[in-house]
């Protein structure tokens, strides 16, 4: 899916946002690569769902500027699954028709293959209705992962998930992110979860990243590893520390651009065989890394 995984696919600069007097994003700057796994955590309503919504065309910026790679595609706290369409149809949902000159029902079977790598081969004929949160969640991922998204935006996709299926449902992002290599966007509340998945963790708060650290533990990172090792247990300290969970730390605030150095490399342009259905109605002044 990328070559070398170090193209650019998400590029923000001086992004505000304010809705009527509040403003709720003050100065944002973010810059997300192919392979690069990014996670974004923040006390409630500081903006963490505003931001993956401007990142996927689904909000206008008041100012700055929000550019991705073409093929963004969400996955949600809720599968958000057509109850009325079969698994493999929910798959494949949106996707376009064959054209001249590919095979018959490449969409079928790309949407068979995707579902095989969830681990749900067998179940395409299968109705939402009969799947486990779980499984719908993974119905939810193969939808995404069809489309070949250079950007995966995921808006706490464990949340409403049981512990141990959690932990699975995480293995399973991460090793389809190691393979497919998005730049990945996560939103959410878990500290652990955050380290564990993460090549990079920022905390949003007033308006900004008020700390933004890259994770380096070796992968795979196993639930009991990631939980164990001292890097990864002083990372959760000074993150809940920052959540207000414990005393702050005290530590300093490294900027962003310490953690990842700009690149003078962006993304190819692609030919958007894929539009994902959800952001079909960009902005005008919605940008497209090309
Ligand atoms: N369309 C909108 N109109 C008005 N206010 C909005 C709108 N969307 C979000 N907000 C406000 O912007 C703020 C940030 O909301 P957002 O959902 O981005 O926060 P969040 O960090 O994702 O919260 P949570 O962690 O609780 O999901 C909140 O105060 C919310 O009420």
């Amino acid at each position: 899916m990328t070559r070398d995984g170090h193209e650019v696919a998400v590029r923000v600069r001086g992004l505000r946002k304010a809705f009527g007097a509040k403003t709720v994003l003050d100065g944002i700057d973010l810059e997300v690569r192919r392979g690069e796994f990014f996670a974004l955590l923040g006390p409630s309503g500081t903006g963490k769902t505003t931001l993956l919504r401007l990142l996927a065309g689904l909000e206008r910026p008041d100012a700055g500027t929000v550019l991705t790679a073409p093929r963004v595609t969400t996955v949600y706290q809720e599968p958000r699954l057509v109850v009325a369409r079969r698994v493999l149809a929910n798959v494949t949902l949106g996707l376009p028709r064959p054209t001249r000159g590919s095979s018959r029902g490449s969409s079928r079977d790309r949407g068979v293959r995707a579902l095989a790598e969830v681990g749900l081969g067998g179940r395409e004929r299968a109705w939402p209705a009969t799947l486990s949160g779980g499984e719908a969640q993974r119905v939810a991922l193969a939808r995404a992962l069809v489309r070949d998204p250079q950007v995966l935006l995921l808006d706490e996709p464990f949340a409403a998930l049981d512990a141990l299926t959690r932990l699975q449902a995480q293995d399973l992002v991460a090793e389809l992110c190691a393979r497919h290599r998005p730049a990945v966007v996560l939103v959410t509340h878990d500290v652990d979860e955050a380290v564990r998945l993460a090549d990079r963790v920022a905390v949003l708060d007033g308006g900004a990243f008020v700390v933004d650290r890259a994770i380096e533990l070796p992968r795979p990172r196993g639930a009991s590893s990631a939980a164990s090792d001292p890097a990864a247990l002083e990372h959760r300290r000074e993150l809940l520390a920052r959540l207000g969970v414990s005393p702050p730390s005290g530590q300093a605030v490294v900027p962003s651009d310490q953690v990842a150095p700009p690149s003078d490399q962006v993304a190819p342009p692609s030919d958007r065989d894929d539009p994902p259905s959800d952001r079909a109605d960009l902005p005008a002044d919605r940008g497209v890394i090309a």
